[in-house]
């Protein structure tokens, strides 16, 4: 990957930077027309490498040609493979402005590589370059309907609808057009986003495509990072049109910028290599203080996470009565079993002689905690050193209402809620399920954190209004425990990065990277169901060696 296409594929743009963007360059001479055919072109090459057309190879399954609706049955889902059509047949769909005008010269493109085609154009208005290409397809003697009952079948639709100029809700006739085209088991491949979707909350305006295939054109549109899009997007993918850098950054230098993490910053990020000469407490101490009588399993998995991080030295405060069970699982960390409630909560941190808390080099605190250890909580946020606060730390942080004293804090805290943590703990923020990234940089903001939002995409800002987000994923991570492995991953990172200069966000996002990169390859290798969060610990630096792997040999 060149340098360019490493700083595109980190940019995220709402639409109107997006406009502002394609505005620049029209202003410098660029031909809208010769920017429409340059895009098109490159997604019909890509049309053509999915679903090649190999007419004459033999006629494998083809269609009949009476209307798909009202009443004919779903083709199978197989019947869009390659392998099953020697000729594909291409439903466009084409909107009023210049994503229909895209899907036309689309539909061009591959009329002319032989494929059948056939356009659906329901708006009597159209744009002056989307007319005109509707023009020159209708005199090719392209087949072009206006009413959803006329469409004949297809084994692939392409949605030109709306792309990032749609500004409201989506109604009828053509609401109602898009939810029997979402009713057919047919591929869709959206144009730069399904149609229907707000380019920057990626909220559903009325109705969307739900698209099988997604080609975000030029650079990546907030909306593909937003959890509620991504059932919708299907596989997305970018298709780099050649934007002048300089573009980009005229735009975006003055905006908090929100960025997709790539492998690259991502490894860039970690302790590595090591310096020859170091010892273990040059290279991080951390204390994690976790676990209860009620949740012991939370600290081993918490425990595992830290130990995946590669961190030097690692201390573990647990209730008494827990401290065999995690030495038999954690020989090399030093056990620190403290005095508990009669719940089985940690009463008090009874840390070593003469160590304090300002003895570490991180602390990540939280997991298993249960509510009653909230002197702990204090006590820690008081502290002079870099905190993670997850899980029952964030519990009680919502119960005692300390906001306020974060801010005070002099070291970096991270605050790693999952949604539900997150409305506890911001009651004032609302909305955080629809508009996420906007609800974590409200939320960084108000406590001076850097905040790591849990999710599908999970999102991470800092007080500055910077945010990452980390663009893949894996529902195999939807299992108790995960997170319990990321705050100690997380915490890992941090103490090993004490001494450097890296900001806070750079290695919350780096740890919540490699934490998912981890659930990718167990689910690669074990299927979705077979990523429990023991399992996902053991997998962190078999991943990370495949990964430095990659960059190495590119
Ligand atoms: N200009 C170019 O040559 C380029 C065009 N691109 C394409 O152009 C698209 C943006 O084009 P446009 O700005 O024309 O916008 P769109 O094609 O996304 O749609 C805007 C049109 O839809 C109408 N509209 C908006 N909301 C509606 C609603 N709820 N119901 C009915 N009609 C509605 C508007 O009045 C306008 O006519 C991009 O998404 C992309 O596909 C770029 O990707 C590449 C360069
Ligand atoms: N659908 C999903 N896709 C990808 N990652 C997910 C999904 N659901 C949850 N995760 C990830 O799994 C982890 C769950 O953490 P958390 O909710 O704290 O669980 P626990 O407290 O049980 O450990 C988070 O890192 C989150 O981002
Ligand atoms: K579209």
């Amino acid at each position: 990957m060149s340098d360019r296409q490493e700083q595109i594929s980190q940019v995220v743009v709402t639409a109107e930077q997006m406009r502002d963007i394609e505005a620049r360059i029209f202003a410098a001479g660029m031909p809208v027309v010769a920017l429409m055919e340059k895009v098109a072109g490159l997604i019909a090459r890509r049309i053509q490498n999915i679903y090649p057309n190999q007419k004459g190879a033999g006629t494998l399954g083809r269609r009949d040609t009476e209307s798909s609706f009202p009443t004919s049955p779903r083709p199978p889902l197989f019947a869009s493979s390659s392998l099953f059509f020697s000729n594909p047949c291409i439903g466009i769909l084409v909107g009023p402005g210049h994503n229909g005008g895209d899907a036309l010269v689309v539909a061009r493109e591959l009329y002319f590589r032989g494929y059948e085609i056939w356009i659906y154009s329901p708006f009597s208005q159209l744009k002056e370059l989307t007319s005109q290409h509707l023009q020159y397809a209708r005199s090719l003697g392209i087949p072009i309907y206006q009413e959803i009952e006329q469409l004949p079948n297809s084994d692939l639709l392409i949605d030109g609808l709306f792309g990032f100029g749609l500004e409201r809700n989506l109604t009828d006739p053509i609401a109602s057009a898009i939810n029997q085209l979402n009713q057919l088991s047919v591929p869709i491949l959206s144009i730069d986003l399904p149609s229907g979707l707000h380019t920057d909350t990626g909220e559903v305006l009325g109705t969307a495509i739900r698209a099988t295939h997604t080609f975000c054109l030029g650079l990546w549109k907030l909306a593909f990072l937003q959890d509620q899009a991504l059932e919708y997007v299907g596989k997305a993918e970018l298709i780099d049109f050649d934007i002048p850098l300089a573009d980009v950054e005229a735009v975006l230098s003055e905006a908090p910028r929100i960025k997709r993490i790539t492998p690259i910053t991502a490894l860039s990020t970690l302790p590595l290599p090591r310096p020859a000469i170091t010892h273990k407490y040059k290279e991080g101490h951390l204390l994690l203080i976790c676990g209860s009588r009620r949740y012991a399993g939370g600290a081993i998995l918490t425990a595992l996470g830290a130990r995946g991080s590669g961190v030097g030295m690692l201390s573990v405060a647990v209730p008494e009565s827990l401290k065999s069970l995690l030495v038999s699982h954690l020989p090399e960390a030093l056990i620190v079993g403290c005095p508990e409630t009669e719940t089985g909560a940690i009463a008090q941190l009874q840390l070593p002689t003469k160590t304090n808390l300002s003895s570490f080099s991180a602390i990540a605190c939280g997991p298993g905690l249960t509510t009653d250890a909230s002197p702990i909580v204090q006590q820690v946020i008081e502290s002079d050193v870099p905190l993670v606060l997850d899980a029952d730390a964030l519990n009680i942080l919502a119960e005692i209402a300390t906001i306020p004293t974060l801010q005070k804090r002099q070291a970096p805290t991270i605050l790693t809620p999952h949604t539900g943590e997150f409305q506890r703990l911001f009651p004032n923020i609302t909305d955080v399920k629809h508009h996420r990234i906007k609800a974590v940089q409200q939320a960084a903001a108000q406590t001076g954190a850097v905040v790591l939002l849990k999710g599908a995409r999970t999102a991470i800002a800092n007080p500055q209004n910077q945010v990452w987000i980390i663009p893949e994923s894996t529902p195999a991570l939807a299992r108790g425990g995960s997170g319990d492995v990321l705050t100690g991953l997380l915490g890992g990172l941090l103490a090993q990065a004490a001494t450097k200069h890296i900001p806070v966000e750079d290695i919350a996002a780096t740890a919540a990277w490699w934490h998912s990169q981890a659930g990718i390859l167990a689910a690669q290798e074990r299927t979705e169901l077979g990523v429990d969060a023991f399992t996902l610990a053991q997998f962190l630096i078999k991943t990370l060696k495949s990964k430095l792997q990659l960059i190495t040999y590119h």
